[in-house]
């Protein structure tokens, strides 16, 4: 299912079911569900040739370096391969009295390209694999998958439909494909990995290492909390918000788990802990209480009620006690809880004269406000900062959620805040895995992980990629829900507006009804991918205050404007998309698939922003464009980028021979009027689609470029020409090294930033055109850019020249090889570096290790386009010059942003903040 569990409909299935509840206290309370939703990877639809996320057609092994560990006398020794990167998986369990968790690892099919340009570029920065200390590459995808209890036997089918049980426990173990099974040693924790320990030796063949549950608990929730940026958050008043932990500023914390009973577990360190306290009243209290006197079927059921009661009949309130009033004098408003169930006392009634939604209310709130409360009394008692809360009760039901954070807040008088983990359900699955020894990943940064939400893909009509599921599709019944529900959601489901609880007191919290999601838990997940050459920019000033989002989407008016912008473009979006794969019936098909997929995403996110984390802008179109991968849509611009370049190219000449005869200062000016006025051409905004009906490419050229008077909306142009030809007879040295991010094809790199490389490159800069690694829009890519470069390199030496000594011109190559043309002094390069991105914006805490490397010695930063300078990095600040290029084409930003209009221009300098 991690093809599922990211999935916007998918939890919208059936509640209904039996339930298994663990009864020891400090277990983990298993409710269950019938909705199943255990499923398949889809694997992420691989890109044609592109520099990441290469598919290959099977997985290889890397035996270079092999070398025998221990005993090479014994029958099965491990052998280290330690250049190994290939599809080998992990695979831990937690098996709950109602739920197995899984959560397993795929490496990355194939290997990278290794082309020349990246050869060369290896050469020059020196760059190994990534940053990793313990591993070589250990690209790959977590997953995690759930499954009921009671349909273990599914949970086997998928195991080895997946082979997931056939070795590869040991990645350095080989050959992994064949291991005998018998040998195969599968972590795993809780009551189930005692109770089917026979059955996956019988149908498996594999033995189930059984690991501490306390244990797994910690060391998953440690993972969590270090690896992953939005895992933590607070629930209060139906509003979510992220919390950013400090990893060197984690410990001490306190982890509430609340099973069946609840446990308190006092976390120092990784692998250092103490359980300080727990209490008997939890979860599978509620349920039994419940079960007891509302006659509900399952825990699901029951929270369901809850949300419909109304526990005033029930609770005895300060006011029923003061006549109505507060009671000031201690700051208990009138409608705090006096006492649980107290009202019942004085009415002569039986239980059946209440109803079960105020009975499942009241004991909702009693034993959630008691469980913070404790936890509360528990972290004063250790002057502990944090509280996080996990387990299976919490399951993301916004109710219970607001309920504890309500009890922590109001007893610690505001001081103490409850936060909870967005997998908090696979803390146990995550612990056992973490258990294996040396698999590499305990090490793992924040920024080498991606989490991807799958779009479900195969279940809309697009293709599956990966290995075969086996016969699992045939005995799920959820398939045709999603389908269902899949186009059923279509339109944006409004969120209830924000409020207040009032003073004091335990009044209802407000996300209930509508918003209510008892089953979110199972929808905020995705695929954790692995991405170990990622880094963080290095000429970012602070990555610690970086916010790559300009645009708060947390204002609801925002969201729905920038939602309805999204879901306009989408038929002309699904028509280029179909046009680019030539217009077939599975295209058309594929098409459609991706249209429902996509909205049905929109629609999950407009209901609940937060789902998959924090959301900018630039998420929202990163998730469009891996949409359109997963369907297959690889680059869906494709015949508009080459027609743009051809005709761009076409006309280069005459510029370059026009800015020539130019003095320094007007040429300096007319090229940077040439980035802003050709930055026009962008495919994802409506107006300036509308505007490519009127006429063509050259004529909006012209027109753009008349349109541009300065000042410009904002001009710092003198500041940056200062810098770079300096005043008063003073001349500046120039620039060492520049990082060009540039947008979009055609005209914008080829009459646009091109050119204001070639100044740069004239005047002794080192020049690094930075460009996406995989196609968004009509955007340029790093795969794309050297053949750009070599045509206009056939009208100008200076382009030629240089790109010879970066090793972009296939010629220069063979000279490369010995490193002989490399640090020519006398002639800047050119070269090209991907920035690890496939979206039209830049989040610069995660870009590709080449970026990384050769940021290291720049000192100008040139960021170009409306997604990389205005929706993402506008605030950015940066230990170098700093020039942001940009046209802004969009109405409503234009006057919120810059209280200008549609088409004015960014220049903004911003010499070095260090
Ligand atoms: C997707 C884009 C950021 C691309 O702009 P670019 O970076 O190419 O300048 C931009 O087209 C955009 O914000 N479009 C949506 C807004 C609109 O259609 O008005
Ligand atoms: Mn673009």
């Amino acid at each position: 299912m991690a093809g599922l569990v990211g999935n916007p409909v998918l939890g919208n299935d059936d509640l209904k079911g039996e339930v298994v509840v663990a009864i020891n206290e400090g277990r983990k309370f298993e409710g269950t569900r019938s909705g199943t939703e255990e499923g398949r990877e889809k694997d992420m639809a691989p890109a044609a040739g592109s520099p990441i996320h290469r598919s290959g057609s099977r997985p290889q092994l890397d035996v270079s370096g092999a070398a025998i560990q221990g005993n090479s006398e014994e029958r099965d020794p491990t052998i280290l391969l330690p250049n190994q990167s290939d599809d080998i998986s992990h695979l831990a369990l937690d098996i709950g009295g109602s739920l197995i968790k899984l959560v397993y690892f795929s490496r990355h099919e194939g290997k990278p390209i290794e082309d020349k340009r990246k050869l060369s570029l290896k050469q020059r920065f020196g760059i190994t694999n990534g940053n990793r200390r313990s591993y070589p590459i250990l690209g790959g995808r977590l997953h995690f998958v759930k499954f009921e209890t009671s349909k273990v036997n599914e949970c086997l089918d998928f195991i080895k439909s997946k082979q997931l049980h056939c070795g590869g426990m040991n990645p350095r173990r080989w050959p992994s494909h064949s291991l005998p099974n018998e040998n195969v040693v599968v972590k795993a924790t809780g009551g189930g990995a005692y109770k089917f320990a026979d059955l996956f030796k019988e149908r498996l063949g594999v033995s189930l290492d059984k690991e501490d549950e306390m244990d797994c608990l910690v060391a998953g929730a440690n993972f969590l909390l270090k690896a992953i940026r939005h895992e933590a958050f607070t629930h209060m008043e139906g509003q979510k918000e992220f919390v950013q932990i400090d990893q060197n500023d984690l410990f001490p914390y306190l982890l509430v788990n609340i099973g069946s009973g609840v446990s308190m577990i006092k976390v120092d360190g990784d692998g250092k802990f103490q359980r300080v306290s727990g209490t008997n009243v939890g979860g599978g209290t509620y349920w039994g209480l419940g079960k007891l006197l509302t006659k509900c079927n399952s825990f699901d059921e029951l929270l369901e009620l809850s949300q419909r009661g109304d526990n005033r009949t029930i609770d005895m309130l300060v006011g029923d006690i003061y006549g109505g009033m507060d009671y000031s004098k201690i700051g208990l408003s009138a409608s705090t809880i006096a006492s649980s169930f107290g009202k019942t006392i004085s009415e002569d009634k039986e239980v059946e004269d209440y109803k079960p939604e105020d009975i499942s209310l009241s004991l909702l709130r009693m034993i959630s406000y008691n469980i913070g409360q404790i936890s509360y009394l528990n972290a004063l008692r250790f002057g502990l900062k944090r509280i996080f809360f996990g387990g299976f009760f919490i399951r993301g039901h916004a109710y219970t959620m607001d309920t504890i954070s309500f009890a922590v807040h109001f007893w610690s008088k505001g001081n103490a805040k409850a936060m909870f983990l967005r997998h908090e359900g696979f803390l146990g699955a995550l612990g056992a895995f973490m258990s294996y020894e040396k698999h590499g990943l305990d090490d793992l940064m924040v920024h080498q992980l991606v989490e991807r939400f799958p779009m479900g893909a195969p279940y809309v009509g697009g293709k599956i990629h990966g290995p075969p599921l086996g016969d699992l599709n045939e005995k799920i019944s959820w398939m045709e829900k999603f389908v269902q529900k899949g186009t059923e959601i279509t339109a944006p489901v409004p969120m209830t507006p924000p409020g207040t609880t009032g003073l004091g007191g335990f009044e209802v919290p407000l996300s209930r009804g509508d918003t209510l999601r008892p089953d979110a838990s199972n929808l905020n997940v995705g695929v954790l991918h692995l991405v170990p050459t990622l880094d963080v920019f290095p000429l970012l000033a602070d990555p610690k205050i970086y916010e790559p989002n300009t645009i708060d989407l947390s204002d609801h008016g925002e969201l729905e404007y920038w939602f309805s912008v999204l879901s306009e473009h989408l038929p002309d979006l699904v028509d280029k998309a179909v046009a680019s794969e030539g217009g077939t019936d599975d295209a058309k098909r594929r098409g459609d698939a991706f249209a429902r997929a996509f909205s049905a995403h929109l629609a999950r996110l407009m209901e609940e922003p937060a789902a998959y984390g924090k959301l900018g802008l630039a998420n929202l179109l990163e998730l469009r464009e891996e949409c359109l991968r997963e369907f297959q849509f690889t680059d869906a611009y494709r015949s508009i980028k080459q027609r743009e370049n051809e005709a761009s190219l076409a006309v280069l000449a005459d510029l370059l021979m026009e800015l020539d005869s130019m003095p320094e200062e007007a040429r300096l000016c007319s090229l940077i009027e040439g980035v802003l006025a050709a930055n026009i051409f962008d495919w994802g905004s409506r107006a300036c689609v509308d505007l490519y009906h009127k006429g063509t490419i050259i004529e909006i050229y012209r027109m753009s470029r008349k349109k541009m008077q300065r000042p410009w909306r904002v001009d710092d142009f003198d500041m940056f020409k200062e810098r770079m030809l300096g005043s008063d007879g003073r001349k500046p040295p120039p620039y060492r090294r520049a990082l060009l991010f540039v947008d979009n094809s055609g005209a914008d790199i080829v009459l646009g930033m091109l050119p204001l490389a070639r100044e740069l490159l004239r005047r002794g800069t080192e020049v690094v055109l930075v460009a996406n690694s995989l196609p968004a829009l009509n955007d340029v890519t790093a795969m794309e850019v050297p053949d750009i470069v070599a045509e206009a390199a056939k009208n100008c030496d200076i382009l030629r020249r240089a790109a010879e000594a970066g090793g972009l011109l296939v010629d220069a190559m063979i000279n490369i090889q010995d490193g002989s043309k490399l640090d020519s002094p006398s002639v800047p390069a050119l070269m090209v570096v991907e920035n690890g991105c496939g979206s039209p914006c830049i989040d610069l805490r995660q870009v590709s290790s080449e970026l990384a490397a050769a940021a290291k010695d720049a000192d100008l930063i040139i960021l170009e386009g409306m997604g990389r300078a205005i929706h993402t990095n506008f605030n950015a600040r940066f230990k170098c010059d700093a020039l942001k290029l940009a046209m802004v084409k969009n109405q409503r930003l234009a006057e919120n942003l810059l209280k200008g209009n549609i088409y004015d221009c960014v220049c903004r300098f911003e010499p070095s903040s260090i």
